[in-house]
């Protein structure tokens, strides 16, 4: 029996990448997941452990992220343009597959944007013979604001190393829960005004740090929706980080960021009126 190397390749998998373009008031907004994959003669690394031919897929990665600050037209222009340098890099390369996700994000206003897809809106209704209680929410409402944000003030000790940050991006995915005073609403009218109130607190709201944009979007439901006792809302810190191309050379003027999965920012809060009625029996437990 002879035990051979089979089909086989490499690369970096979901390199998560947002560009701003920032020409003047309109920020233009691409959000996108690349992955490449490069095969050829590669048999030495397996066999071996020869890593010769072996263009780490930490340098790929840098690949794309520093033409990413180039701008592109397309994914599949920026695809091609990727594919045909890792082929003509490296010798042993003999194909390379770039395989590009692009986010849909609809736009709000000249600097906001709402991802387009995977909202949920959800309801839950508790009764006893008596009464009801109504929950009305929602989750999956992600936000991007590319500029009015800021985080700087906060304490350092020996393990801080975030640097204060003047103009970042914000970004989050909303999941907020909000009870009814009575179960006598218009529902559909109601779960608009607070979409629409938790929206336009975000896009209006100059951030000085999430915690006070949650504050805001609860107050303006309450503002705006008298029918909603209380807001409930936790709002992941979906951080943006700015690349460092400078070992490559180049600048990055506010242009290319890596939106990071985990770990993230987790900021919850509870927003309510003062002469709010008790919440039925199940809104501490987290269901109702
Ligand atoms: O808006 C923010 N609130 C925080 O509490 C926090 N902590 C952090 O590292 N970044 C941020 N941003």
């Amino acid at each position: 029996m002879t035990i051979r190397l089979g089909p086989n390749r490499y690369g970096k998998a979901e390199c998560r990448l947002v560009t701003v373009v920032r020409d003047g008031e309109r920020h233009e907004l691409t959000d996108l997941n690349v992955s490449t994959r490069l095969a050829g003669r590669l048999d030495a690394t397996h066999l071996t452990g020869d890593n010769a031919d072996v263009l780490p897929t930490d340098t790929q990665k840098n690949t794309v992220y520093a033409f990413a600050r180039d701008g592109f037209a397309s994914i599949e222009q920026f695809g091609l343009r990727l594919a045909r340098h890792f082929v003509a890099g490296q010798d042993a390369i003999e194909q390379a597959q770039v395989h590009v996700e692009s986010y849909g994000w609809r736009r709000l206003g000249g600097h906001s944007f709402a991802r387009a897809g995977d909202e949920v809106r959800t309801a839950t209704v508790t009764a006893t013979a008596e009464q009801a209680w109504v929950v009305g929410g929602l989750h999956g409402l992600t936000l991007l604001n590319t500029t009015g944000s800021m985080f700087k003030g906060f304490p350092r000790d020996r393990y801080t190393t975030l640097p204060e940050a003047d103009d970042r991006i914000l970004a989050t995915a909303v999941d907020a829960r909000w009870r009814f005073a009575s179960a006598d609403v218009d529902w559909n009218a109601a779960f608009e005004a607070v979409r629409d109130a938790l929206v336009g607190a975000f896009v209006d709201t100059y951030s000085r740090s999430l915690q006070q944009t949650l504050y805001a979007m609860g107050e303006r439901v309450l503002q705006r929706v008298p029918e909603v006792a209380e807001v409930r809302l936790a709002l992941p810190n979906r951080h943006h980080f700015l690349v460092d191309l400078s070992p490559f050379g180049l600048d990055n003027p506010d242009a290319v960021y890596v939106a990071a999965d985990r770990p993230y920012g987790l900021i919850e809060g509870t927003v309510l009126r003062d002469d709010a009625p008790p919440p039925g029996p199940a809104w501490d437990l987290g269901a109702a």
